[in-house]
């Protein structure tokens, strides 16, 4: 069976640390067009502020899967489709390489790996949270990026590469460089897109391109319209 992000175009990612905009719901996210749903930030989620969010989307037909940085304990069958892991290859610290990976395998009894899938991320912004809580090398240049997403595929077997530019629009040669040289791995791009055209020069280059914090920043209108750029590229 292919896998599901490989129909994805546009993703919305949810950060339970963050409030939504003026107005919003939950299930108003599902109904813009994104394909998908990820919750997840970098600091403060925890398995009981993702769960209040999924008790919102319970009856929300597209997928919604949670990106822990926190140790999940249980998989609630009713509305999460999946955990996406990251891995983040440019990390500093190797805790957010195999460190955590390994202690989460270590204490947790059951994990249900059929649900459970990885994300080799390649974090490009260093002034994101998440590149400063990895000590993420972001000096890399477009050989060492195209590098790190060939070892991703042919290397480690990852079927998802990320382009984390979290915050930033990135540059969307390095993101054509690196899809260039995935065989069939989906190349996930996200940052900084914040209308059709952001949305679109990025859907160009990327296989599923990420909308994060427009979402919370300025809200449902915004996030539809990026929408539309990622469909229309
Ligand atoms: C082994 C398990 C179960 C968990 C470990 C998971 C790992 C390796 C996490 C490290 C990488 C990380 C912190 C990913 C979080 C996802 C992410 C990039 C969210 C976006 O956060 P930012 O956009 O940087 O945060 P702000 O928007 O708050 O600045
Ligand atoms: O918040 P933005 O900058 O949209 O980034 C999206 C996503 O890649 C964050 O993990
Ligand atoms: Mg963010």
């Amino acid at each position: 069976m292919a896998a599901a992000w490989e129909q994805w175009n546009h993703v919305t990612k949810i950060d339970p640390d963050k409030a939504l905009h003026d107005g919003d719901t939950f299930t108003d996210i599902a109904d813009t067009g994104t394909d998908a749903l990820i919750l997840g930030g970098t600091t403060n989620v925890t398995e009981s502020s993702v769960q209040s969010i999924l008790d919102a989307f319970v009856s929300v037909e597209i997928p919604v899967f949670v990106e822990p940085t926190y140790h999940p304990t249980t998989f609630q069958h009713a509305t999460l489709t999946g955990y996406l892991i990251p891995i983040v290859l440019n990390a500093g610290d190797r805790t957010w390489v195999t460190g955590a990976h390994h202690e989460w395998v270590r204490s947790t009894e059951t994990i249900e790996w059929e649900l459970t899938h990885t994300e080799a991320y390649i974090v490009l912004n260093p002034d994101s949270a998440v590149a400063i809580y990895t000590q993420a090398n972001c000096d890399l240049d477009a050989d060492d990026v195209v590098a790190y997403a060939e070892l991703a595929e042919q290397i480690l077997g990852q079927q998802i590469v990320y382009l984390e530019y979290s915050g930033t629009l990135g540059d969307p040669a390095v993101v054509a460089a690196a899809r260039d040289v995935l065989s069939s791995a989906q190349l996930f791009y996200g940052g900084g897109i914040h209308d059709y055209d952001s949305a679109y020069k990025m859907a160009k280059v990327a296989d599923t391109v990420v909308v994060g914090d427009l979402l919370h920043d300025a809200g449902i209108e915004a996030v539809e319209e990026t929408v539309r750029g990622a469909t229309d590229a």
